[in-house]
């Protein structure tokens, strides 16, 4: 198969969907890989690195999609991308439809196979190609949010852990998933007073058995979110309902009565966020303030450190690429369940239930769009 890599054209997205190591596997396995000029160099790749490693390099993203059968990126299509995707081309890459209208609308148009990073799923009823991304965003939260509390950013000005004799920070997670666990991870090193809350109690246990009493992990009922919003010095947003568009569970009446200089990194704002008053931002312009309460928003948080992240997502999809350039996307789905699971968009259909529901469209079930 021939296998494209354009470089990553997001507001400071330095990410880049294949390493030149992922690179020499595929060719390992008989198949092309064309990579556009420059596509690594904001992590430190050269073209001659990929060269090494046995891809071509082309000059122009419109070559690389032009001569792909399969795309493999970060991020999802921007505009110009999605404006060159063909029928029956593979698309693989995070995609985040359920609060993306025109990205659908176009996806569907194109008539390509849009497999979602997100959606894929694992035995353990996780979600592996998201899962790295969610540790490193999860991570940074905390570094995010610990600014947002400095008083030249609008913050209440408090140092998350405190020093002897002055109360740490009090921070609330929200949702207690892979991003949730990192992010109380960072903010108890920090030394922070930390309340995590989720609604499956299974998430609660296993947070209990990893933190014991320095982290107080709490059933979300609508009366537990207010209370621990209110007293917050912090909130992480850490929610997801896979493929569908977060619930808003923190309210703009909850903002308004927040402690003034209060910060909130909502780190779910790539499925539409879980906070009434987000909207996305990018690294370049990272916070707004609405009611005194600093908002970080940026819905590509992985790609401010992008050497840690794209080598942890490369070594999650790495065989799911292979799988898909070996068997051709049909067969490839059909012998796998978790990856059709990912599949989003295929022959202008939605064949993810979720997406479909969040924005109206009519939902196809995989196994009937694939034979369409
Ligand atoms: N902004 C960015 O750059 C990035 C954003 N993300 C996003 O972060 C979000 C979280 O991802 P993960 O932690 O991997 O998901 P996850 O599935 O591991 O965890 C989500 C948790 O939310 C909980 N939850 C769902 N509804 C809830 C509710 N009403 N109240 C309380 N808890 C609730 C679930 O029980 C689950 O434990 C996703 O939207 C993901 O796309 C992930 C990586 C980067
Ligand atoms: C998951 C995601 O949105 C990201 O890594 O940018
Ligand atoms: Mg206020």
């Amino acid at each position: 198969m021939i296998i494209g890599v354009p470089k990553e054209i997001k507001n400071h997205e330095y990410r880049v969907g294949m390493v030149p190591a992922s690179v020499r596997e595929l060719i390992n396995h008989g198949h092309k890989v064309l990579v556009e000029t420059q596509a690594g160099i904001g992590i430190g790749f050269t073209d001659q690195d990929y060269i090494d490693a046995g891809a071509e390099i082309l000059a122009t993203a419109q070559d690389v999609f032009a001569q792909s059968e399969m795309i493999v990126k970060v991020k999802e299509p921007q505009a110009v991308e999605r404006a060159m995707l063909r029928e029956g081309q593979i698309l693989f890459t995070y995609l985040h439809l359920a609060p993306d209208l025109p990205q659908t609308q176009d996806l569907i148009d194109s008539k390509a196979v849009c497999i979602a990073y997100e959606t894929v799923t694992d035995n353990q009823g996780g979600l592996p190609l998201l899962a790295p991304m969610s540790e490193v965003a999860g991570r940074m939260s905390i570094q995010a949010g610990a600014q947002a509390l400095e008083k030249s950013n609008a913050g209440r000005g408090m140092l998350l852990g405190g020093v002897p004799g002055v109360e740490p920070a009090k921070v609330v997670v929200i949702g207690g998933g892979m991003v949730g666990a990192n992010a109380a991870q960072m903010a108890v090193g920090m030394g922070a007073d930390v309340v995590v809350l989720d609604r499956n109690i299974n998430v609660l246990r296993k947070l209990d058995a990893q933190f014991g009493n320095k982290i107080k992990a709490i059933y979300s009922t609508a009366d537990a979110l207010e209370k621990h919003v209110l007293e917050a010095d912090l909130v992480i947003g850490g929610v997801l309902i896979p493929g569908a568009a977060a619930p808003k569970l923190v309210t703009k009446e909850h903002i308004a009565n927040m402690k003034p200089g209060a910060a909130i990194v909502d780190v779910a704002i790539d499925q539409g966020g879980c906070i009434e008053t987000s909207k996305p931002t990018t690294h370049a312009d990272p916070t707004y303030i609405v009611d005194d309460v600093v908002h970080y928003c940026v819905a590509n948080m992985p790609g401010a450190v992008p050497r840690t992240s794209t080598f942890a997502l490369n070594n999650a999809t790495l065989p799911y690429i292979i799988q898909l350039a070996n068997k051709g996307y049909k067969q490839a789905l059909l012998d796998n369940q978790h990856l059709l699971n990912g599949l989003n968009v295929i022959n202008g259909h939605i064949t993810c239930e979720s997406v479909a529901e969040a924005l109206n469209f009519e939902y196809v079930p995989a196994s009937k769009a694939l034979n369409d």
